[in-house]
């Protein structure tokens, strides 16, 4: 089956938290209309470019892409961006069943408030691995009232005239959030606008759903909570896993997680959806939705006060949090026991001509003008560094605990080229931001892979002793993985989607500041590029 979408990209002045301000919608809409499909089918979105003054370029976000690199949205590494008053048509299959997010993949436009999310179904008949009555999707994200144009002149600006996006100034669901109108300096603030009612879910008692929670944040680490309900995590990033019991759940940028909710509490009241900032000191107040009793006024408040959620500073239990760790008894896919080349990438915040930029291995990343797939496929090898960029760091002397001694690093277009077929382990490293006694949640995503995690822990990674405490024999399948507080992740995949991939932190300023390093894999197994995706750098000769 192909589902059919038309998509007019333009600027409109919308309130999601009752705060009027110009966000990037999709046909009028942000978040942009959910797309729905069945495992296997095709989808065709035909994107027109309305915003007069810039580029743009959709991801769909956890979809593979195999045998359509192209396809990927990754403005710079997979495509050259869509011109204003051009229109781009995307075409793909989803391949797997799920919950996945598409967003703009250019600049920082999808902190404007190019989202959305997809929802892949099962085919008709297959057993899924738990039942419901009927379903819901829940996008989390967070908001910020100035443009990203403020923002990145803020990041682009030197030393200590730096300044970073902040906290946001709500927390949305479904687009829909609450700004408290008596703090609103200027512009127009309105609380009774249709556009900012809370989300609300209505269940009837005893029945049980299935909610489909993603998150699109920009920069939060949330903490979603039901007032009173437990939740049971069924799927991560539309793999099963084994199901557990959470009274709240922890979801990082990207990720998207199914849990299975009994309308089991006394009916005689509405309780509180919440979702709170963790990993940073919260300047944010909580974000708020509303569980609907049958019967009970849809809008009436519960007579409590909103959840505040967990400490956000309490790295020990966001460790234990990340129960979904492994995969369901019935859907388990082994990793590989061995790999066949391990990449360790030391985080850190650095500060280059003066301008302040995150690296990994003191490297930097910038994209360059003609996408790394055409040039690849076209041998030419003058736009973009040839020479590799570091595998590791120095492990035995670096400090992770203190700001980086040598704040300077470099910037670079150079990319890791993987053999294709082989077995790639990535160690991802934290370590101290510029500021002393601050390390940073990141929140990682591999495009066109999903990857197993093989184990996480708090301090420096040591490759002697942490490999043997792996687990090799149900780990999850994800393609989204917190890197915690001076923590460590080890994650695995294999490098068999030809194609050159994005693997960044999915915090929209950090991406921006250079917290990314690309994969190339087989890309000469590839067929003819579309003449679509041309038209920038050295691609202007079309073919
Ligand atoms: O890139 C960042 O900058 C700020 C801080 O490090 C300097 O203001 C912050 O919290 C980031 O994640």
């Amino acid at each position: 089956k192909v589902h059919y979408h038309k998509w007019d990209i333009t600027y409109q002045y919308k309130s999601p938290d009752c705060f009027n301000k110009l966000a990037i919608t999709i046909n009028g809409q942000t978040p942009g209309p959910t797309i729905y499909a069945s495992q296997g089918d095709t989808i065709v979105v035909e994107v027109k470019n309305s915003l007069l003054t810039e580029n743009t370029a959709i991801h769909w976000h956890g979809i593979r892409q195999i045998g359509t690199p192209w396809m990927d949205g990754t403005e710079g590494v997979t495509q050259c961006p869509i011109l204003p008053g051009d229109t781009f048509t995307y075409r793909f299959v989803v391949d797997r069943p799920g919950t996945y997010i598409y967003h703009s993949h250019y600049g920082m436009q999808r902190s404007a408030g190019l989202n959305g999310m997809i929802v892949v179904k099962v085919p008709e008949g297959f057993p899924e691995p738990f039942t419901y009555d009927r379903e819901y999707n829940i996008l989390l994200n967070d908001w910020w009232h100035n443009s990203t144009n403020d923002q990145a002149a803020g990041l682009l600006m030197p030393e200590n005239q730096f300044k970073f996006v902040g906290e946001p100034q709500s927390l949305l669901m479904n687009g829909r959030g609450r700004f408290n109108c008596s703090l609103a300096a200027n512009g127009n603030c309105n609380a009774s606008y249709i556009e900012c009612a809370p989300l609300t879910l209505t269940v009837v008692p005893g029945k049980t759903y299935l909610l489909r929670i993603a998150s699109i944040t920009s920069l939060s680490a949330l903490n979603f909570e039901i007032e009173g309900h437990s939740l049971t995590v069924v799927e991560a990033d539309s793999h099963y896993v084994d199901p557990f019991v959470v009274k709240n759940l922890n979801i990082y940028s990207g990720e998207t997680y199914s849990v299975i909710l009994k309308a089991d509490q006394d009916p005689i009241r509405n309780y509180w959806l919440a979702s709170n900032v963790v990993g940073r000191k919260p300047g944010t107040p909580t974000g708020t939705g509303l569980l609907n009793y049958y019967g009970i006024p849809r809008g009436r408040h519960p007579p409590t006060a909103p959840p505040t959620g967990p400490l956000w500073n309490n790295t020990y239990y966001r460790m234990q949090q990340s129960w979904a760790t492994r995969a369901h008894p019935n859907f388990i896919e082994p990793p590989p026991v061995k790999s066949d080349r391990v990449i360790i990438l030391l985080n850190t915040q650095n500060r280059i001509d003066g301008i302040t930029r995150w690296s990994l291995n003191n490297v930097s990343h910038d994209l360059p003008h003609t996408p790394y797939l055409i040039a690849l496929k076209n041998n030419l090898h003058h736009v973009f560094e040839q020479k590799p960029p570091p595998e590791t760091y120095d492990i035995k002397n670096y400090d992770i605990n203190v700001p980086p001694p040598n704040r300077n690093a470099t910037r670079s277009t150079s990319i890791y080229k993987l053999e294709f077929g082989s077995v790639v382990d990535v160690i991802l490293q934290n370590a101290n931001t510029l500021t002393a006694n601050n390390s940073e949640t990141h929140p990682w995503h591999l495009h066109g892979h999903d990857f197993w995690v093989l184990g996480s822990g708090l301090g420096k990674f040591d490759p002697e002793t942490d490999p043997k405490n792996y687990n090799l024999k149900d780990p999850i399948l994800k393609n989204n993985v917190a890197l915690q507080t001076s923590g460590w992740t080890a994650i695995r995949f294999k490098a068999n989607n030809p194609g050159v991939w994005a693997f960044h932190c999915h915090i929209e300023s950090h991406f921006f500041m250079g917290m990314g390093i690309v994969f190339e894999e087989g890309v000469d197994r590839l067929g003819k590029l579309p003449n679509s995706i041309m038209g920038c750098g050295k691609s202007k000769l079309g073919n």
